[in-house]
């Protein structure tokens, strides 16, 4: 569906180099703090940055050369693009009309109503949450085999976000062969919907796992000072020292359960593994 093949792109001491994708039917989640570089990424797939090298393909070819139908199969949400401020619901119903063929005009007003956007009010008036819901609803309302959507959870609260994750699954649910690109620097948020997720980290795919087996098979050992000695550590990824001894993630917490019942072993949440791949050193 979406190949990107190191992708780079410098901006004075930045530096992005990136590979990932995302397979037909899937989510995949690209999480970052900020200034990792998601934005970059997400605007080189789309042909609004230059990158410095690398290679993108989107349903196979290269951004520029797909059709203006191939194009309307995208639907895109960036954390700095919208409508204008000035215009009100009811005024780009029609310019939806004539943007895309494929735009589903019943199905986006049924969801405006769902979701208690006002067709009258000027956008600039929304609140953060009935934008973000806006323009969510525009990328899901044309029939797009593929989601690109920058944050488009930031600044929501957790009803607001679940509310969108929610129109995201039934997106999903309706046609098998779509697929979303999702980032977002809350990783509670992918973990609930994705089926993979991207670690970027200043410019650098730091982490690449399935979620499945981020949250069953990576643990957290907890070890004293001589149990870290004893450890078989041909499975541990990464390394903290701590006051009590060492945390040291593992992607084999069955080896170390079976092998070491009277070690701690925490189940370790994804913001606790991804902060060992970023802060812990390699053992
Ligand atoms: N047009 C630009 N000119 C110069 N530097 C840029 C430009 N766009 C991005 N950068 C730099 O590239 C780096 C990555 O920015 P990017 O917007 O991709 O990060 P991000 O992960 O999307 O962050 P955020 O979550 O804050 O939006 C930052 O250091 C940023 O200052």
């Amino acid at each position: 569906m979406l190949k990107i093949k190191d992708l780079k792109k410098n901006y004075g001491d930045f530096f992005l180099d990136c590979s990932l994708e995302v397979n037909r039917g899937q989510i995949t989640g690209l999480i970052g703090q900020n200034g990792s570089g998601k934005s970059t990424t997400f605007k080189s797939i789309l042909g609004l940055v230059y990158p410095n090298g690398g290679n993108i393909t989107v349903f196979g070819k290269d951004y520029h050369y797909l059709t203006t139908k191939e194009k309307e199969n995208i639907g895109v949400v960036l954390s700095d693009s919208g409508f204008s401020g000035y215009l009100r619901i009811k005024d780009i119903v029609p310019v939806l009309d004539n943007m895309y063929r494929t735009f589903d005009k019943s199905y986006f007003l049924e969801q405006v109503q769902k979701f208690q956007l006002p067709l009258n009010k000027q956008i600039k008036d929304f609140s953060t949450g009935m934008k973000a819901k806006l323009k969510v609803l525009v990328a899901i309302s044309h029939d797009a085999k593929l989601l690109i959507l920058d944050e488009p959870t930031a600044g929501l609260d957790v009803v607001a976000r679940d509310e969108l994750l929610e129109m995201l699954r039934e997106f999903m649910e309706k046609d098998e062969n779509r697929s979303i690109l999702i980032s977002s620097h809350i990783s509670s948020d992918l973990e609930s919907i994705c089926d993979d997720l991207y670690m970027i980290h200043n410019g650098k795919i730091v982490f690449h796992e399935d979620t499945d087996v981020l949250l069953s098979d990576y643990g957290l050992l907890k070890v004293d000072e001589d149990q870290y000695h004893e450890i078989d550590k041909q499975y541990i990824l990464r390394v903290k020292k701590e006051p009590f001894g060492y945390s040291c993630l593992t992607n084999q917490k069955q080896f170390y359960i079976e092998n070491y019942p009277k070690i701690t072993i925490e189940k370790g949440t994804i913001d606790e593994v991804i902060t060992m791949m970023i802060r812990g050193l390699q053992k």
